[in-house]
Formats: structure tokens, sequence, C-alpha cells
């Protein structure tokens, strides 16, 4: 489990990123981050790996305060994957996805090895191994960005817009992959973006963030979207522009009763009737 303690952070300029922030997230599961620019959420994100260091409140990892963990150490089993994959030019992919495992003492080839099966999880050809980042696609850099986060196979995974360069349908794609990986390989990961859509997607824990890191509001997806007692976290999610504000029953006959977000009854789909000619 991951914990935020009361933690706080102005930087030296004086600004206060965070002014007083509490989080658990637990083990196994995905948490996300989600608000509009400059509310905190990077600065949040980089105290699970001290490339931050809060001005007051800590941070645990299992009950751990992270304070004391040298922060080499500490980065070296936990992934991190940028809004612009952070992939080193001059190196091919292989050896971009294999740099850690090799930091981490691993031979070459173990560690190339281990670098092709994470190219196949993150649905990479191999094939593309041997080239340079700069010969792939936007989408296809985040998915080794992706894989270079997974290599250590490290418990926690931070992911800091990850997908946030590319455009819309490969986007998708990409959240679609690390639903499945995250399905099979159960990390826990801290997810930051200002995209609600991919924040339904993938939070198992949505946490909805003012300026300051402020929580406006915080739970499952379907927690947020169905109890709206915050005018900005509604405004947020688009709910009052009637874009998510659907909601099916089922009714006694089988059929479904859908409505809007204040429960107004919009209307009923009728059960498919039986039909003769089906066997
Ligand atoms: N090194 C720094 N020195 C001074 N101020 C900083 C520094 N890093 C971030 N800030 C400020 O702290 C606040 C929070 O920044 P942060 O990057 O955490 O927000 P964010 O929610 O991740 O934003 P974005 O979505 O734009 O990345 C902003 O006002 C930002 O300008």
């Amino acid at each position: 489990m991951i914990e935020f303690r009361n933690v706080g952070k102005t930087y030296q300029d004086g600004t206060a990123a965070v002014e007083e922030f509490s989080l658990k997230v637990p083990s196994h599961s995905t948490a996300v981050l989600l608000g509009s620019s400059g509310c905190g959420k990077t600065t949040l994100l980089r105290m699970v790996n001290r490339m931050v260091e809060p001005s007051s409140g800590s941070v645990l990892i299992d009950e751990e305060d992270i304070s004391g963990v040298e922060p080499v150490a500490l980065r070296r089993r936990i992934g991190y994957v940028m809004q612009h994959s952070g992939l080193l030019p001059h190196r091919r992919v292989i050896d971009n996805i294999a740099t850690v495992p090799r930091l981490n003492g691993a031979s070459r080839a173990e560690a190339r090895r281990r670098g092709y099966e994470l190219m196949e999880i993150v649905g990479l050809d191999t094939a593309l191994g041997t080239r340079y980042p700069g010969q792939l696609s936007g989408g296809q850099q985040q998915r080794v960005g992706v894989a270079r986060g997974l290599a250590a196979d490290p418990n926690i995974l931070l992911m800091d817009e990850p997908f946030g360069a590319v455009d819309p349908l490969v986007r998708i794609e990409l959240q679609r992959e690390l639903a499945r990986v995250q399905e099979e390989l159960k990390k826990t990961i801290i997810f930051v973006t200002h995209d609600i859509d991919e924040a339904l997607t993938l939070g198992d824990q949505i946490v909805v963030l003012k300026a300051g890191g402020v929580i406006a509001a915080s739970g499952t997806p379907e927690e947020l979207v169905q109890n709206q007692q915050d005018e900005f976290v509604s405004r947020f999610l688009g709910l009052d522009s009637g874009r998510r504000s659907l909601k099916a029953a089922q009714t006694e006959d089988g059929g479904l009763l859908i409505s809007d977000a204040q429960g107004r009854p919009l209307g009923v789909v009728e059960p498919e009737p039986e039909r003769a000619d089906r066997p």
C-alpha cells in the first residue's frame, strides 16, 4: 500500500503546490489523480519516488516512511512512465527497456530476454527491438515507455500522463492495453491524467483534485458518476452537460429504464420479444 499522510509541498520560490493531502492506495489497485493543469498531480506522484521531497507530512510504502530509503534504490524498484516516453534516443529500443534490469545487476542476455518478453506483454512486435526510438510512432514509443517502466518488475508503477501526447484513437488502444496488462500483473499504479474518460476507464479509485492538491472527491468510477454532491466535480466530470448522465436500471419485465443524472426517467428499452424463428 502507498500512503500519503498529510503531505504538503511548497517549492523554493514559494509556490504552494500541495497544501495538505492524504490518500491510501491499496496494493494491486490503480488510483487515478485527476485534475486540471497545475493542481499538483505531478508533484504528488513524484513524492512517491522521492523526485520531490514533501515540505511536510510523509509518504509510506507498506507502512515504511520512504524518507529513510535511499532515493536511487527506491527508484530502481518503482517504475516511472512519463508523457514523452523519456527514452534514450541513441539507444536501441531493447536496450532502453533493459536499462534498469542491467542497473539492478542482470546480465546483458538476461536483461534483453526480459526486455523482449515485456515487448510482447505491452503488445509490441519484438522485431522493433533493434530500432531506435525515433524510428517508432508516438504510440509505439509510449508502449516502450510502459515496458521500460515494468522492466525491473516493480510492485509500483507511477504514470504521469503517459498517453497525453498520442492521438485519441491510439490513446484508447493504449488504455485498453494497460487495463489488460494490469489485469494480469496486478501492480500498484498511480496514474496522473486530466482526461476524465481515461480516469473512468483505468481507475479502481479516482481522486479529483482542485488547485493546491485539495481533494474535491474520490471514489470508484461508479461512485463518482452516481454521487454528485460537489458542483466542481460534476462540472469537471461533464455530468451537467449530459455527457455521462445516462443510467440504466432493470425493470420488472426485463426491460431497461433509462434515466438522466438527476434520476428523471427518459424512457424504457423493452426486452427483446421471443422470436419464433430462433431455436
Ligand atoms: N520545481 C518547481 N518550482 C516551483 N513551482 C513548481 C515546480 N514544479 C511545479 N511547480 C508549481 O506547482 C504547482 C503544481 O504543479 P504540478 O506540476 O504538480 O501540477 P500538475 O497538476 O501536475 O500540472 P500539469 O497537469 O500541468 O502537469 C504549479 O503551480 C506549478 O507551477
